[in-house]
């Protein structure tokens, strides 16, 4: 079981994509919102406003009629002014309908202009004088015309105190709204880093303890588990690109002694120097590993015999000039080596060890303090 490559970075990019998806909806959403709220309450006031326009033009003109009732175009621009009347209701009504406002808070004003769209309808009959007006009764259609323009400009200045009133409610909302979700996705965000803090946090420890199961607790070296795993890797490899495979059991000879001489934290510290020592001379791309008690290997990618003799030979005189750390320090130490490679993952991991610890098991036969080869089979 081996940890997801790059989990920290897909983490990472994990918070950094959420993160941007929720300004992104934050930021929509607070555009719309406004874009929203304009449209619909602008639309409505601006008819209001243009309507108030014309109700303040129909006063002025029915005024200048009654001061000069000989000036005709006064009353063609009344009667053009009280034909838009019909349309202009319609378009608030239409207005109001499509608005946020409660009906229950207009419904007084649209009975109003119910009211106005009887007095337009007598007015229009009026105006609509059979003989080009000479017989219009004009005391009438000054009565009804400022009745019709009070009626107007009491409606539409209430309606456009509610427009504005309701403009200010939904705005004040949509501000609360907005802050909402901005706090929503704020909290989410943050929920969203705790949860990928957590899980970097279990990944990393996840990834210590796997460490500490393939660690040797006493010299830190590579332990047997992770030297089988790691072999079975290399030959796997060689099996399809024909590569050479080494590996060496090492063994310090007469340890016991040590530890009987000096008691076992005293042989720990050699074992941990001599460790250290097999440690800087391997190369970067071989793995030494403490298989248990005082055994040893290392593992050879892509080395021939020739190069891992060449290897083991430095090893043991390295050792054999070691000096060692404590009470210990006058005696000297040596090893003994078994040696097997195999090519092209011809052997199985249990053959080529096998081989190995043949080879050692000859050097200890022969004396100890050397190294023995056993070539492929
Ligand atoms: N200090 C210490 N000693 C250990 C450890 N593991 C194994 N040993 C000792 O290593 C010694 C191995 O002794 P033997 O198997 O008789 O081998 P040897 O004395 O090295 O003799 P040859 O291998 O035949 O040369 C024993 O005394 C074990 O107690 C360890 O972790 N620390």
């Amino acid at each position: 079981m081996t940890p997801a490559p790059g989990l920290r970075s897909g983490l990472l990019a994990g918070f950094c994509l959420l993160a941007a998806l929720g300004a992104i909806v934050a930021g929509a959403f607070s555009l719309q919102a406004g874009r929203h709220l304009g449209a619909d309450y602008s639309a409505l006031a601006g008819d209001l406003v243009r309507a108030q326009e014309d109700t303040a033009e129909l006063r002025l003109e029915l005024n200048a009629l009654r001061n000069h009732p000989h000036h005709r175009w006064h009353l063609t621009r009344i009667a053009s002014l009280v034909a838009r009347v019909p349309e202009r209701i319609g378009t608030i009504r239409q207005g109001l309908s499509r608005s946020e406002i409660g009906e229950a808070r207009y419904a007084p004003m649209l009975a109003e202009l119910s009211q106005a769209e009887t007095l337009y309808q007598r007015l229009a009959s009026v105006i609509a004088a059979p003989d080009g007006g000479t017989d219009m009764d004009v005391p009438q259609l000054h009565r009804l015309g400022h009745e019709l323009e009070s009626t107007l400009a009491w409606t539409y200045s209430s309606l456009l105190e509610d427009v504005h009133r309701a403009a200010a409610d939904q705005q004040r909302l949509m501000k609360w709204l907005s802050l909402a979700v901005v706090l929503l996705v704020i909290l989410v965000l943050l929920v969203a880093a705790a949860l990928m803090l957590a899980l970097a946090r279990i990944h990393r420890q996840w990834r210590s303890l796997r460490e500490l199961s393939v660690t040797d607790e006493l010299t830190r070296l590579a332990n047997r588990r992770r030297l089988w795993e790691v072999a079975e890797r290399y030959l796997e490899l060689n099996r399809r690109d024909g590569g050479e495979l080494s590996l060496l059991l090492i063994d310090l000879d007469h340890f016991k002694r040590f530890n009987d001489r000096y008691g076992h934290p005293a042989g720990d510290a050699v074992l941990q120097a001599v460790a250290a020592e097999f440690a800087r001379l391997g190369r970067e791309s071989d793995l030494v590993a403490r298989l248990g008690g005082e055994e040893f290997a290392v593992l050879m990618p892509n080395t021939g015999l020739e190069g891992a003799r060449q290897l083991g030979e430095r090893l043991r005189e390295a050792t054999a000039g070691l000096p060692l750390p404590g009470q210990a320090g006058e005696q000297r130490l040596t090893i003994s080596l078994g040696l097997a490679t195999t090519r092209g993952g011809g052997d199985t991991l249990a053959q080529l060890y096998s081989r190995a610890d043949r080879g050692l098991y000859r050097a200890k036969q022969n004396g100890r303090n050397r190294l023995e080869i056993n070539a492929q089979a």
